[in-house]
C-alpha cells in the first residue's frame, strides 16, 4: 500500500495498539522494518510503545529528508533521548538546546579536516603504544599467539580516543562500564527496575569517574590535558547553571557519541578482511607499498603525518572503511518536524505535521540491489571502483555526523598498522582457522553500528611481521 490521496503514510497493523511493534522491533529491527516495508511500502508509520515515527525506506524519500528544504527537521528527540538514558540527565530539555546551540558548532570546527590536525598526533601516538604492546606479546611467543579480537580493538581505541580528546587525567579504568552502559542502552532507555539494576550500577560509576576527572582537572578555566575541543566544552557547560551531575552525563554522551560506533567499524573491518584472503592480500600490498614509497618504511613517520596529508594516502583501505559503514549499519537517523510539511517518497507525497518523528531507514538504502550490486557481501573495493558511490553511515544534511572525519583516521590507521605489524589469521577459540565465519550481529543490543553477538568470540593468530618491521617502532 502507499500514501493516500491526502499523502497519508498507512500505519502498521497491531494487536496492542499502544505496543505497536516494540516488541518486534526491539528484537531485530531491520527485520520488522523490512517486514513493514514489503506490506505497506517504502512510507509508512510504525506505533513503538505509544510514539508515532514515519519511516521512510526509499532513496529519493531519505535524500528528501536529509535535504530537507523547508528546514523543517530537527534533531532534538535524538539529542534528548541519548542525553537521558546515556548521560542520566534531569535537565535533558535544556541539553538539547545547549548542545544545538553551543557545543555542535564547537565540535563541527574542532573536528574539521584543519582542526584534526591538532588532535589526530596524540591519537596517533597512544594507538602506536598500545599496538607495540601487543607486538611485544607476540614476539614473546614463538609461534605467534591468538589475541581475542573484540576487546583488542575496542579497548585499545577507547584508550588512544580517550588520551587525545580528555588527556591523560582521563579514567580510562572506565572501559568496562563503558562496555555495559553501550550494551545495555536499551535498558537505559527503558529503564526496567530489576533489569536494568547492573546497568544503571555502570553508568553511576562512570559518571562519578567523570566528575572525578572534572574535579581534578578544572583550573583557571580549562581543563588540565585535554584538547581545546573539550576543555572549550566543559567550559561552556559550567557556564550554564547545570549542575555537575547533569554536567557529567552531557560528557558522558559526548563520549559515547564519540566511541560507540566508532571502536566496531575497525572490528568489522578486520573481520569481513580475515574472512576474505584475496582481498586481505591485496590490503597487505597497498600497506606495504604506502608505507615503503610515501613514508621511507618507517612506521613512526607515518604516525606522526599530520591527518589532511595523509587523507589521499591507502585507497583501498578508506573504501573498506566505507564498506564496512554500509554493511554495518542499522537505520539511524531520526529527526522531528518543528512545523508542518512533506517528504516526497518513491510512494508519493507523505504529509508531515509538526511534532511528527521521522525515521530515515538507512539500513534499507544501503541493502537496496538497485543501488548497490550484490549489497549483503562486502566488497573491499566497491567504493575503489566507483568514486562517486555514496554510504549514508554517517547520515546526511545539515546533521551530517560531525566526527566523520575522526572516525575515518582512526580506522584507517589501526587497519594500517594491524596489517604492518602482524601476520593474521583468523581462529576460533580453540586455535582452529575461523574463516567463513562471520559472528552474527546482535541486533537486540545494536543501536547505531552493529555489535557482534557475544556468542561467537573471534580471535586473530598474530605473528609479528619479520624482525626488521616489527623492531622500528620498540621504543626498547
Ligand atoms: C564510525 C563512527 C561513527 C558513526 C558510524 C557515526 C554515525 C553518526 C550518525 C548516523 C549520525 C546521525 C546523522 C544524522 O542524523 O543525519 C551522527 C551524528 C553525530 N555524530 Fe557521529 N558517528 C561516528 C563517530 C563520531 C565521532 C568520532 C564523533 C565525535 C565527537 C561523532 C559526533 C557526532 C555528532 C556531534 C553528531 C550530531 C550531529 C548533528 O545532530 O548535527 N560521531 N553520527
Amino acid at each position: 500500500r502507499s500514501s493516500d490521496s491526502e499523502g497519508c503514510a498507512p500505519t502498521v497493523w497491531s494487536l496492542i495498539p499502544w505496543v505497536g511493534g516494540a516488541l518486534q522491533y526491539g528484537k531485530d529491527s531491520i527485520r520488522y522494518l523490512n517486514q513493514c516495508r514489503t506490506h505497506y511500502g517504502s512510507a509508512f508509520k510504525m506505533v513503538l510503545a505509544g510514539r508515532v515515527i514515519t519511516v521512510i525506506c526509499d532513496t529519493k524519500g531519505i535524500d528528501n529528508i536529509f535535504r530537507d528544504r523547508s528546514k523543517a527537521f530537527n534533531t532534538h528527540l535524538a539529542h534528548h533521548q541519548i542525553a537521558e538514558a546515556m548521560g542520566n540527565v534531569k535537565r535533558a530539555n535544556d541539553i538539547v538546546h545547549i548542545i544545538n546551540d553551543r557545543l555542535l558548532p564547537l565540535v563541527t570546527r574542532a573536528l574539521s579536516r584543519e582542526g584534526l590536525d591538532k588532535i589526530v598526533p596524540a591519537f596517533n601516538e597512544d594507538i602506536g603504544r598500545s599496538i607495540e604492546a601487543m607486538a611485544r606479546q607476540v614476539r614473546n611467543s614463538p609461534n605467534g599467539k591468538a589475541i581475542s579480537l573484540l576487546p583488542f580493538v575496542s579497548e585499545s581505541i577507547y584508550h588512544a580516543v580517550s588520551k587525545a580528546a580528555f588527556g591523560p587525567l582521563f579514567p580510562f579504568d572506565t572501559y568496562d562500564d563503558f562496555e555495559a552502559c553501550d550494551a545495555d542502552l536499551v535498558l537505559l532507555i527503558s529503564r526496567i527496575p530489576i533489569l536494568s539494576r547492573n546497568v544503571l550500577k555502570a553508568q553511576g560509576r562512570y559518571l562519578h569517574a567523570l566528575m572525578d576527572y572534572m574535579r581534578r582537572g578544572w583550573s583557571e578555566g580549562h581543563l588540565e590535558g585535554a584538547s581545546a575541543m573539550i576543555s572549550d566544552l566543559v567550559s561552556v557547560l559550567k557556564d550554564t547553571d547545570l549542575d555537575e551531575s547533569d554536567i557529567a552525563g552531557t560528557l558522558f554522551t559526548i563520549v559515547w557519541g564519540m566511541q560507540a560506533n566508532t571502536m566496531r567499524i575497525p572490528y568489522w573491518i578486520l573481520v569481513f578482511l580475515l574472512n576474505d584472503p584475496a582481498a586481505a592480500a591485496r590490503v597487505q600490498e597497498e600497506v606495504d607499498r604506502e608505507i615503503r614509497d610515501n613514508f621511507g618504511g618507517d612506521i613512526k613517520r607515518f604516525l606522526a603525518t599530520p591527518y589532511t596529508a595523509l587523507e589521499s594516502h591507502f585507497p583501498l583501505v578508506d573504501s573498506c572503511v566505507k564498506e564496512a559503514l554500509r554493511i554495518g549499519i542499522l537505520q539511524s537517523a531520526l529527526r522531528q518536524a518543528h512545523a508542518d510539511t512533506e517528504i516526497i517518497s518513491e510512494t508519493g507525497r507523505v504529509r508531515i505535521r509538526k511534532g511528527d518523528i521521522i525515521m530515515a531507514n538507512i539500513s534499507a538504502f544501503h541493502m537496496d540491489p538497485e543501488v548497490f550490486e550484490d549489497p549483503r557481501t562486502f566488497r573491499a573495493d566497491r567504493y575503489l571502483n566507483d568514486k562517486k558511490k555514496i554510504h549514508l553511515g554517517f547520515g546526511g544534511g545539515s546533521h551530517l555526523c560531525k566526527g566523520r572525519f575522526l572516525a575515518m583516521h582512526v580506522a584507517k590507521v589501526f587497519v594500517v598498522m594491524c596489517f604492518k605489524m602482524f601476520d593474521m589469521k583468523l581462529v576460533d577459540a580453540s586455535g582452529k582457522s575461523a574463516i567463513g565465519n562471520l559472528p552474527p550481529p546482535d541486533t537486540r543490543r545494536s543501536i547505531s553500528v552493529l555489535r557482534p553477538s557475544s556468542e561467537v568470540e573471534l580471535f586473530v593468530h598474530a605473528r609479528i611481521r619479520g624482525e626488521k618491521d616489527g623492531s622500528l617502532l620498540f621504543s626498547s
